[in-house]
Order: C-alpha cells, then sequence, then structure tokens
C-alpha cells in the first residue's frame, strides 16, 4: 500500500522540493505550511508519516509531535532541524520521534531514514513468529572452548568503562534476575538487553521489546495483557498482550520511566502474581517471563518525587548497569566509527576507506549527545555523500562542527588546512553573514578577517 507522508513545512520552496522527490519515490505526498492546519490535517486523516519542522511561524514541532502521538499513535515522526538544535532533537526521540534529520540535507538522506524504518518493520513483522529468537543472537558465536563470545560484529570497545558494563553483561545474563538499564538516549540499553538475553538460557525463545513511552496509558493494559473480542470499541478480534507473546522469554521494557502511574500498578501486579488477565476475561493466565527495562532518565529521583512506585523500582532493579555515554568513553570512539563505516558501505554498497583528518579531529571534539545513534546517522549520511577514499569535512553536518556541545579544546587551529576548511564551513552555514560565522567559530569578527586575508578567501 502507498505510504501517506504529509510534510510541515513553512518555506513553501523547500517543502514543494520534498514533496516532488517523494512523489517521484511512490509516496503520496501533503504538505502544511501551518501549525494550524497541519493539527486540522493529522486529525482528519492517518498519516503513515508525519515530517515537521521544528519551528513554525505559529507552532512547534515538539509540540506537533505530542498532538500526534495523542490523535494519531501510529502516525511516525521526523523532525527537521537547524544545526544548533540536536539537543531538543534529542528530546524529541525521546518523547516518541522517529528520528531527526539536520537542515541543509539532501532527500536522499531522508529517504534512507525512511526506507530504513519500513526495513526495520518488515524484520519485526519477520520475527514475530513463536520461534523467532533475538536479533543479538547473530552478535554471539559459541568459540572452541563452547564459551559464548562476541562475533567481531558487536563491539566491545576498549575502554574500562565499556570492558566494565560488558562483563556485567556476562555475569548477569545467565540468571534470572531483573536488570535496569540505564543511560543516555543511543548508548545501546537495547543491544545491552538483547545480549543479557542471549547469555541467558532463555536465548532460544522469545525477546520482545516494548517502548513503554510509545504507549497511550489508555492501551497499555491491553497491549500488556492482551484484550477478548468485545471488551471494548475496537476490540474486534481476542488479541495476545506482549507478557503472553514473551512467555518463557523475555519482556525487554524501555523507556519505563514513561509508564503512567495506573500502568505501573498494573505492571508490579503481573511481576508479583507472574499471572495476567486479558483486558475484559474472566480467567487468568500464568505467565514465565524474564523483565529487562531501561530508562533514560533518573528513576530514582522520579521515585522520590512520587512519579515512579518505589515497590515497582525495586521489582526492576534486582540489578543494574550503567551505559556510560559516548563522551564517557572516547577511546572506544574510532572501534564504533570504523564498525559503522563498515555496516554503511555493505548497506549502501559504496567503499569508503575512512575518515579524513580533519573529520578524525572535529569527531573527536564533539560531545555526540546522541551517543552511538547519531554517531551511526552521521556515517551513514557522511557515507552516503562521499565521493572520494575518505569522508571530508564537507559532508559532516555542521552541528558536528559547530554546535556549542563541542567540548572545550575545540578545533585544532594549528592546521591550516583545517582551518581554511572550518572558515569555509562557517561562511557557508552562516549563508555568508561574516558576524555569524565569526560566532560559529567562536571568534572575533577581526581575526576573521585578518583569516580572510591569509587564507585569500574572497567574498
Ligand atoms: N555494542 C554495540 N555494537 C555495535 N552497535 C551498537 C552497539 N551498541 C549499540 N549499537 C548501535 O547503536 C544504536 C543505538 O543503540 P540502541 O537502540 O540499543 O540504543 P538505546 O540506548 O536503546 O537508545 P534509546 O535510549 O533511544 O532507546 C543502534 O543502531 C545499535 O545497533
Amino acid at each position: 500500500m502507498t505510504q501517506q507522508i504529509h510534510i510541515v513545512e513553512d518555506d513553501v520552496a523547500f517543502g514543494k522540493m520534498l514533496t516532488t522527490f517523494l512523489e517521484r519515490k511512490g509516496f503520496d505526498v501533503s504538505v502544511s505550511l501551518s501549525g494550524e492546519y497541519a493539527r486540522k490535517m493529522i486529525s482528519e486523516n492517518t498519516f503513515d508519516l508525519l515530517i515537521t519542522d521544528l519551528k513554525l511561524p505559529d507552532d512547534s514541532g515538539l509540540a506537533l509531535l505530542e498532538f500526534a502521538r495523542k490523535v494519531s499513535p501510529n502516525s511516525k515522526v521526523i523532525l527537521m532541524t537547524g544545526y544548533a538544535e540536536v539537543d531538543t532533537a534529542v528530546k524529541a526521540i525521546k518523547k516518541g520521534a522517529l528520528d531527526y534529520i539536520s537542515k541543509p540535507f539532501r532527500p536522499e538522506e531522508l529517504l534512507m531514514i525512511i526506507e530504513e524504518d519500513s526495513l526495520k518493520n518488515t524484520t519485526a513483522e519477520n520475527s514475530t513468529s513463536e520461534t523467532a529468537v533475538s536479533k543479538s543472537a547473530e552478535n554471539y558465536e559459541i568459540d572452541e572452548q563452547n564459551q559464548v563470545s562476541e562475533k567481531p560484529n558487536f563491539v566491545v570497545g576498549i575502554s574500562e568503562s565499556s570492558k566494565k558494563f560488558n562483563e556485567y553483561l556476562r555475569l548477569v545474563g545467565p540468571t534470572d534476575m531483573c536488570v535496569l538499564i540505564q543511560g543516555e538516549s543511543g548508548t545501546g540499553k537495547e543491544v545491552a538487553a538483547k545480549a543479557i538475553h542471549d547469555f541467558s538460557n532463555r536465548k532460544n525463545q522469545k525477546f520482545v521489546a516494548v517502548d513503554c513511552g510509545a504507549i497511550p496509558k489508555e492501551i497499555a493494559a491491553s497491549e500488556f495483557f492482551g484484550h477478548v473480542k468485545g471488551s471494548f470499541t475496537g476490540a474486534v478480534n481476542d488479541k495476545k498482550g506482549h507478557f503472553e507473546a514473551a512467555d518463557g522469554g523475555t519482556l525487554f521494557l524501555d523507556e519505563v520511566g514513561n509508564l503512567s502511574y495506573e500502568n505501573q500498578i498494573q505492571l508490579l501486579r503481573a511481576l508479583q502474581e507472574r499471572r495476567i488477565k486479558p483486558v475484559g476475561s474472566n480467567s487468568e493466565i500464568n505467565v514465565d517471563v524474564r523483565i529487562l527495562s531501561a530508562t533514560n532518565e533518573d528513576l530514582l529521583k522520579a521515585v522520590s518525587e512520587g512519579k515512579f512506585r518505589e515497590d515497582l523500582y525495586h521489582r526492576l532493579n534486582e540489578f543494574s548497569i550503567h551505559i556510560p555515554s559516548l563522551h564517557e568513553r572516547k577511546e572506544d570512539l574510532f572501534m564504533f566509527t570504523e564498525y559503522f563505516l563498515a555496516e554503511a558501505n555493505s548497506s549502501l554498497g559504496k567503499e569508503v576507506a575512512g575518515l579524513s583528518k580533519e573529520v578524525e579531529e572535529a569527531f573527536k571534539n564533539y560531545a555526540w549527545p546522541g551517543n552511538l545513534r547519531e554517531l551511526k546517522n552521521v556515517i551513514k549520511r557522511s557515507v552516503l555523500l562521499t565521493n572520494s577514499k575518505l569522508i571530508p569535512l564537507e559532508v559532516i553536518p555542521s552541528e558536528v562542527l559547530f554546535s556549542e556541545k563541542r567540548q572545550k579544546e575545540t578545533v585544532d587551529f594549528s592546521k591550516e588546512s583545517n582551518e581554511k576548511q572550518l572558515i569555509l564551513n562557517a561562511l557557508k552555514e552562516a549563508d555568508f553573514n561574516k558576524t555569524k560565522a565569526a560566532k560559529l567559530l567562536n571568534i572575533t569578527r577581526k581575526t576573521l578577517y585578518n583569516k580572510l586575508e591569509l587564507y585569500k578567501i574572497e567574498l
């Protein structure tokens, strides 16, 4: 079926360009120029995908995202952001957006995100059979001593913190303990949960991952415990819930801190009694499920503020694992880079050999607020745009080069080639406005003028 896409963009020309591109790729596309019109459209139609600008004259992309999650929970949302808005975009991902894309971007980059998501969905659909096992099982193999070990395609890392948390995965894996995995968005919490499952004797049973942040509280009970036909409007068939689907295996509750208080009580009851009752049913079903959960917020603080039940917190947290942010494990950066580069080359049919020296520097200096997910995205988009052996600075998104989140040791201005390229990038980014470009570079206007002269950059 043709996918219905709705674009919310007040820049008429840009919206038109995206529409034409996506229509050529076979999508059914409509556009809103304002938040008000977009809200009307979202209420009256069911779109598969909503692509919205973060800044609208009468609204914000974040508010639209929240609105869409309420009135049309099945619609995916991609946010288009300016270069300095990565933090907000990361917030958007936490609120349930599929992804974000920083402007300026080429339409091919957007298509890549859309196609990657459809691919994921197809894989997910194909793996709903009773015998399906976790995808991350592919990440491990049995060695000669019959020990489970990582294949090279699962990056363990060389930093002390990575070694430690991977050791914890190994240790807690074979137990039946409930594990709470904590870490910033994109650090690899789901990958870690799958690894725990794969180290357990449930590894040949199902691993069911549930994004608690994406379930509206009204239907959470039916999602977790299932329902019987006719139990509420819209319940046209009996439906199995996640607990039953994961019976014998592992249930991974992602963003568990987002569950409403009422849903927390229901979950606690199910965990204590190891029995569930589908909505509208009179009989209970025994379930044997190991619970792993993850959060990127401070759950203990949520407990002290009365937003998260303390008894549930202790149930879920029989063992806790903290995944370090990429910023805290900089030693692993280039291992992950190599891995994601190989992955991007193979999926895009390219043969990019590595990063240029300047890009390497920029990567080292960036704080990576979106962690491994951001690194993976940046590399994939850059590989797509690279036509040389090494990834050049020009294809790197400007937030990586100029974000306020960059660490203090900023750009190595001692290297002339770096400096000239960075100045050119900043000028481009600032639409050749020198005051803005100087600000981006964190130098005075006068210094910028001197440097323009030094490098013979004519404007
Ligand atoms: N050890 C690893 N080796 C290789 N790739 C990894 C590893 N850990 C994470 N990744 C990749 O990084 C990306 C982010 O991982 P994941 O989805 O597990 O993060 P998350 O912490 O669950 O994110 P969120 O908080 O947004 O739910 C994924 O594409 C994943 O495949």
